[in-house]
């Protein structure tokens, strides 16, 4: 059986925390390999509407490379609508009934879980793992699996508004994305 643990995200862009996180995640709970799953349509919030699937694909894909245990999953891409985890989580437990899934998710997302759709059938789906972030609470009612990690203060709006506003992101994503984003002048570079 193959231990996979799944980080879902929009990705716009990723950056240092994600890296951090899913190889906390990967070697604390000894994980076989690290799923990125980019949403078509997050949930609970707007993604920018300048940044095509394309562009937030091939940053994670530059993000993630070099790290054999890491790759990403795109399934949410070819399914229209809103990503909701209830129904990706029960399509990946039919294609892959030999696989055990942990969806690793953020405190902002922790304290959101009881907004989450079909949330009471989902958590009978997977199990979740949940690590801190700086200026969230990590409490929840729910069961989530929890994993200590170094608290990294970074975020993808803080890098889109840093990025727009000319500020340095050198060290908070790897250089390969900076490359990409500056190449490509996203986030109004
Ligand atoms: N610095 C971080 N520390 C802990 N968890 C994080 C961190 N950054 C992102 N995550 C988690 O990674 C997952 C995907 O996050 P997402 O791609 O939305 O990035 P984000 O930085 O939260 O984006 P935005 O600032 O645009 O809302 C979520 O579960 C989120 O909680
Ligand atoms: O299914 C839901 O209702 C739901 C609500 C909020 C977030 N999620 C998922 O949680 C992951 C992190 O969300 P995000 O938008 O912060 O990147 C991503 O995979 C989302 O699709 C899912």
């Amino acid at each position: 059986m193959l231990k996979v643990g799944i980080l879902g995200g929009t990705f716009d862009p990723p950056h240092n925390g994600h890296l951090l996180i899913a190889n906390e995640v990967l070697s604390t709970l000894q994980l076989d390999e690290i799923w990125f799953l980019p949403n078509q349509e997050p949930p609970h919030k707007k993604k920018s509407e300048s940044i095509s699937n394309e562009d937030r694909l091939q940053m994670l894909e530059l993000a993630i490379g070099g790290n054999d245990a890491f790759r990403v999953e795109t399934m949410e891409l070819h399914r229209q609508g809103p990503s909701y985890t209830v129904d990706t989580m029960k399509m990946m437990n039919n294609q892959y009934p030999d696989h055990q899934f942990f969806f690793i998710i953020g405190a902002d997302m922790i304290e959101y879980l009881p907004k989450w759709h079909k949330i009471d059938e989902l958590i009978k789906l997977v199990q979740f793992v949940g690590v801190e972030r700086p200026s969230y609470s990590s409490q929840t009612d729910y069961p989530v699996l929890y994993v200590d990690v170094p608290a990294l203060d970074v975020s993808s709006s803080m890098i889109r508004d840093r990025v727009k506003n000319g500020k340095t992101v050198r060290y908070l994503l790897p250089d390969s994305v900076i490359q990409f984003i500056e190449e490509k002048h996203l986030y109004g570079t």
